[in-house]
């Protein structure tokens, strides 16, 4: 028998929504970031020894550094072993996904403010990107392609893969596929915080990287918060999360399904229903029991559900949106009649999925819109991973000798405002010679 928390009125018992939410983040994290920052300090300090000591004990491989790195000679050989149906697949989630990210291109432009004066903006991609792609409880061949095509699209120099062995040291036949299709430059069987730290700062074989993106477990997500400013990171996105909005009519055995969808990625994920329809909640319940039972990560899913899993009543649509907002779920399913009606009341989510026939898994495989998201709230202030997070900016002025004269009043009577005398002077030693 399942054991999923309910909470009965939503508004009224927001602090039980809120006590879920902290027990996802900030300090209930520590013990996983202090595991993070350990690994990043010894990987610093030893480069490669400390890589391989890591490996050995969180993935159970031993491996010498010239071993770390994938060879062609393997990737020749998963390619054969890929299924050609699973390789279409993978081709046309790619055309799909390149398609969605070639919209978010920025261009360098500049403008003529008026005569004498020239704005505008330089971007470059980035030079080195380093894409962790998960490889713990599942291999994410669809993560290949999210992270490593946008940053193509971007226009980056080299991509570097980094995910983890499995237990005979090698990363799985589907990853290497995925990776070919799209483009990855060079491939490293490293995982977790490990390989977080390796990319960050460099070893004698890993080569640092100017940005480390995409998603993983909770030891990922604590490194890559860590290593921010040492080098960019993308967000943090870690353990999945679901909300599914649901009303009276809408069907059970899909919400129960999508439910344990990202239930299944991670006793730490968290999936969440929210309806004003009470009865529903009785009826998705049973429906779990039911499906759960088939499912090959039946354990994974149960322990999430039961810990970070929620059933909220409410009174009514806006009071769900309430809570929406307030959790900014990672994946939110507006499972309801008509849902572009919401969308506009949706302030927080990482991905919105519209609709009873737009399943999650939809936008994780295929859809083309980016699955690497914010996870833990953090869709407050974060989006989802996009061509822009592999480029920079630089803004550019020119202004000519007559342009500067009309604006010197201005900058010299800010620059006095600041007391910054030097800052008056660089602009009337032209004015006045
Ligand atoms: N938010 C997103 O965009 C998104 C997308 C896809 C997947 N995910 C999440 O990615 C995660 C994938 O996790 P995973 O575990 O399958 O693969 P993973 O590659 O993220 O993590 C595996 C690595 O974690 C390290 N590790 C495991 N246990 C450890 C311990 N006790 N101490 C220190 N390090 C340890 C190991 O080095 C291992 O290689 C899931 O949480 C999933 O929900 C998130
Ligand atoms: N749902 C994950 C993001 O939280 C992405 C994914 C990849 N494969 C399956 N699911
Ligand atoms: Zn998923």
């Amino acid at each position: 028998m399942l054991k999923i928390k309910r909470i009965k009125d939503g508004r009224k018992n927001v602090d039980q929504v809120k006590e879920l939410l902290d027990s996802r983040s900030g300090d209930n994290l520590a013990k996983y970031r202090d595991v993070a920052a350990d690994v990043l300090k010894k990987v610093k300090a030893e480069g490669d020894q400390a890589v391989l000591d890591y490996t050995s004990r969180f993935d159970g491989v031993e491996f010498d550094a010239s071993e770390l790195e994938v060879t062609e000679a393997e990737i020749k050989a998963a390619l054969k072993e890929v299924d050609t149906d699973f390789i279409e697949a993978l081709k046309n989630a790619a055309v799909n996904i390149e398609e969605f990210h070639a919209e978010q291109k920025d261009k360098s432009w500049q403008k003529q403010k008026k005569p004498g004066i020239i704005t505008g903006q330089v971007c470059r991609p980035l030079k080195k990107a380093g894409v962790y792609v998960p490889g713990g409880r599942a291999a994410y061949p669809s993560s290949v392609l999210m992270t490593v095509i946008p940053a193509k699209v971007a226009g980056v120099e080299e991509i570097i893969m980094l995910t983890p062995p499995d237990k005979e040291g090698k990363v799985s036949p589907v990853i290497l596929a995925a990776a070919e299709i799209a483009g990855a430059d060079r491939i490293f069987k490293v995982g977790g915080a490990q390989a977080v730290a390796a990319a960050a700062y460099g070893t004698e074989t890993i080569p640092g990287v100017d940005i480390i993106v995409g998603p993983g477990n909770i030891y990922v997500s604590m490194a890559k918060e860590l290593v921010f400013g040492q080098v960019k990171i993308d967000m943090i996105a870690g353990p999945s999360e679901i909300m599914i909005m649901a009303e009276k009519d809408s069907n059970p055995a899909y919400i129960a399904a999508d439910l344990m969808s990202q239930a299944e990625h991670d006793p730490l994920a968290s999936s969440i229903l929210v309806t004003d329809a009470p009865e529903l909640i009785g009826e998705v319940e049973r429906e779990l029991e039911k499906q759960i039972e088939k499912m090959s990560k039946k354990d994974i899913i149960k322990e999430s559900l039961e810990n970070f899993g929620l059933m909220i009543e409410v009174e009514n649509q806006k009071a769900a949106m309430e809570m929406i907002n307030l959790v900014a779920p990672e994946h939110l399913e507006l499972a309801v009649k008509n849902p572009f009606e919401l969308l506009p009341a949706v302030e927080n989510a990482g991905s919105i999925f519209l609709g009873e026939y737009t399943p999650e898994p939809i936008g994780d495989y295929y859809a083309g819109p980016n699955h690497v998201l914010p996870t833990n709230s953090t869709a407050r202030f974060f989006s989802p991973l996009s061509v822009r997070d592999f480029v920079k900016y630089s803004g550019f002025i020119h202004y000519s000798k007559e342009a500067l004269k009309e604006a010197s009043g201005d900058v010299i009577c800010l620059a006095e405002g600041e007391g910054l005398d030097a800052h008056a002077n660089s602009v009337r030693i032209r004015k006045e010679n």
